[in-house]
């Protein structure tokens, strides 16, 4: 289980962006994460990827807090792919550097073949999108926060995407919190919903 215990966090001094939040997401659970621009969603979603440090409180998984070396179990997977990957490195360099997908798991994930051998800048949008994806998807990994991932495809591309990380998450036990604007999206995924203002995290029924 992933637990955010009583995080506080600010960027700057006196203005709280999150006070006391606390979030736990088991295994296998799809949580979703909603709320205005600027509420600090993805703040928050950092904080559970040890991308930042909470300034009060802590996350735990299972026991333990995050490693800080290694294959980080908890990815943060950004609405901007181009932010995620190192742009002197060809697609196939950046998906070796986590793991080694086969054919069938690039398959799943719409990664062509062909793509391997360029440049992020040489992708569209979209598909470095399920690129990173794929990455997040190393052995070890348990839990994703999917931070806007799908806002760059089209609706086909998007079903897809949710469909092929869908079965990964039920093979692997994978739990995922999917932080979104859409509220049909969450819906549809998601067998618990907070919403994030004013610093607090309150679930939605
Ligand atoms: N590194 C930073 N330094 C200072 N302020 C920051 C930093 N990163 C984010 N912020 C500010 O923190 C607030 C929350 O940002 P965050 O990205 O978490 O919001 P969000 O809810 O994910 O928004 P959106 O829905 O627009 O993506 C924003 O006002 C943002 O400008």
């Amino acid at each position: 289980m992933l637990n955010a215990h009583q995080l506080s966090f600010q960027f700057t001094a006196g203005v709280p962006l999150l006070q006391n939040v606390s979030l736990a997401i088991e295994a296998g659970q799809w949580v979703g994460l909603s709320g205005d621009s600027g509420a600090g969603k993805s703040t928050l979603g950092k904080l559970l990827a040890g991308y930042l440090t909470p300034h009060k409180g802590n996350v735990i998984l299972d026991n333990a807090t995050l490693p800080t070396s290694g294959v980080q179990p908890v990815q943060w997977l950004p609405q901007s792919p181009e932010l995620a990957v190192n742009p002197r490195w060809r697609v196939a360099k950046i998906l070796r550097e986590a793991w080694t997908p086969s054919e069938a798991q690039c398959q799943a994930f719409g990664v062509q073949p062909h793509w391997l051998s360029r440049f992020p800048h040489a992708l569209s949008g979209g598909e470095l999108q399920r690129v990173c994806v794929l990455r997040a998807l190393a052995p070890g990994v348990r839990f994703l926060v999917a931070d806007e991932i799908s806002t760059m495809l089209d609706p086909i591309t998007q079903v897809e995407l949710w469909q092929a990380l869908k079965q990964k998450a039920e093979q692997r036990r994978l739990g995922v919190l999917v932080i979104s604007h859409d509220t049909a999206l969450l819906k549809r995924l998601c067998t618990q919903r907070y919403h994030l203002s004013n610093a607090q995290l309150t679930p939605i029924s």
